[in-house]
């Protein structure tokens, strides 16, 4: 890492008395360059982002998965973990489309890791044009794997290193009423689904999407790493995320109701996606489990708005500090994680889920074909 400026303390200035110095970032064409998307990987990525759009919108009767770790951290252990979910993805790949969570931007409450791309090396080096490196060969290879990803786009500027290897975006609890992040969206090529916000407010979400369906003109750079004025498009697959809040859980059918409500009264897609961790299970990983075995049992009853649902997941349960030493191979370092047999048996559990309610659909068609059987 090259360092440009270095701003001494004190010096006599009206600007960047609080900025300690600026470090080389290569632009966004140099680092695409050295580590190319390719056509076959660009082909999964357009594909699996119409598939994601089509089952936000019930045309597809399939559920929507993100699945996978809080953070990533170890990005061997993350390639483990993408050939595991790679393999039970193509059993239930009739019934589930499963999107692996790859996120490598972390918002924090106060203080605290703020993610691979920051700080790769885990000891506040920050050592960001390694950590946007070595997450971009991660997204290439979890892309061979079959896997298409999710992420969470915090930085304004870093979609622009990663996002064409991305099928589906999150913007977070943190930033969902943020106007850059709403901007940011509107130009982003992929779904985007909004969390609720962390006191549980849902119509920011709601509003995030409709800010994100319309064009918007605002600051931003090039490929070329040149600042310019972005005019955007709108991005009309914009989705809200139910995650809890700081009154507890919101994933009742009376929360999913009242959401849809929501996404009517602003004519938008009236299905959600439901945030199994978070404040919908108080960040507790055993509980995390129940309640997507809950979601599950609903789908299979036939509750048509939930689209999706995200899990935490990892190789082992839990979580641990940065500071255990040595790390647990295959552990979260942010928020509980449940294990991966855990998840691999709720995968197959979603996707019964699924063929029941084809089949609770079948019947009270009286004959008609089914989305599921319609496929469209
Ligand atoms: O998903 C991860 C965390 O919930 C989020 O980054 C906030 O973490 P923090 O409250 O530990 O900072
Ligand atoms: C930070 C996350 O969630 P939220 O924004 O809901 O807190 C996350 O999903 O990693």
């Amino acid at each position: 890492m090259t360092t440009i400026l270095d701003t001494p303390a004190g010096a006599a200035s009206t600007t960047d008395r609080n900025v300690a110095g600026f470090d080389h970032l290569p632009t966004p064409r140099e680092l695409v360059g050295a580590q190319p998307l390719g056509a076959d990987r660009a082909r999964l990525v357009e594909r699996s982002r119409d598939e994601i759009a089509r089952v936000l919108d019930g045309t597809d009767d399939r559920v929507l998965l993100v699945v996978g770790p809080c953070s990533v951290h170890d990005p061997d252990a993350a390639r483990d973990y993408a050939a595991r979910l790679a393999a039970v993805a193509r059993e239930v790949r009739d019934d589930v489309l499963v999107v692996m969570r790859v996120y490598f931007e972390k918002p924090r409450t106060t203080t605290g890791w703020k993610g691979l791309i920051n700080d790769p090396g885990l000891d506040e080096t920050f050592d960001v044009p390694r950590g946007l490196r070595v997450a971009r060969d991660l997204l290439l290879d979890v892309l061979d794997e079959g896997l298409p990803v999710g992420c969470e786009f915090l930085e304004p500027i870093s979609p622009q290193y990663i996002a064409d290897a991305v099928s589906w975006g999150a913007i977070g609890a943190r930033t969902t009423e943020s106007q850059v992040h709403r901007q940011l969206a509107s130009g982003l090529s992929m779904p985007i689904g909004f969390k609720n916000a962390t006191d549980g407010n849902v119509q920011v979400a709601v509003d995030g999407c409709g800010a994100a369906r319309a064009p918007h003109v605002f600051f931003g750079s090039t490929e070329e790493g040149r600042t310019a004025i972005v005019r955007t498009r709108g991005n009309a697959e914009g989705h809200v995320i139910l995650r809890g809040g700081r009154g507890g859980s919101n994933f009742a059918p009376a929360d999913v109701s009242g959401a849809v409500e929501r996404l009517r009264a602003a004519g938008l897609a009236e299905r959600v996606m439901i945030d199994a961790s978070h404040a919908n299970s108080g960040k507790d990983d055993v509980r995390q489990v129940a309640v997507a075995r809950e979601i599950a049992g609903r789908i299979a009853a036939g509750e048509d708005a939930i689209a999706a649902v995200m899990l935490e997941s990892f190789i082992e349960a839990g979580n641990q500090g940065l500071d255990a030493d040595p790390l647990v191979y295959g552990k979260s370092v942010t928020d509980k994680c449940m294990a991966w047999g855990d998840t691999a048996d709720l995968l197959r559990e979603f996707a019964a889920a699924v063929r029941a309610a084809r089949e609770l659909r079948g019947a009270t068609a009286d004959g008609a074909p089914s989305a599921g059987q319609m496929n469209v």
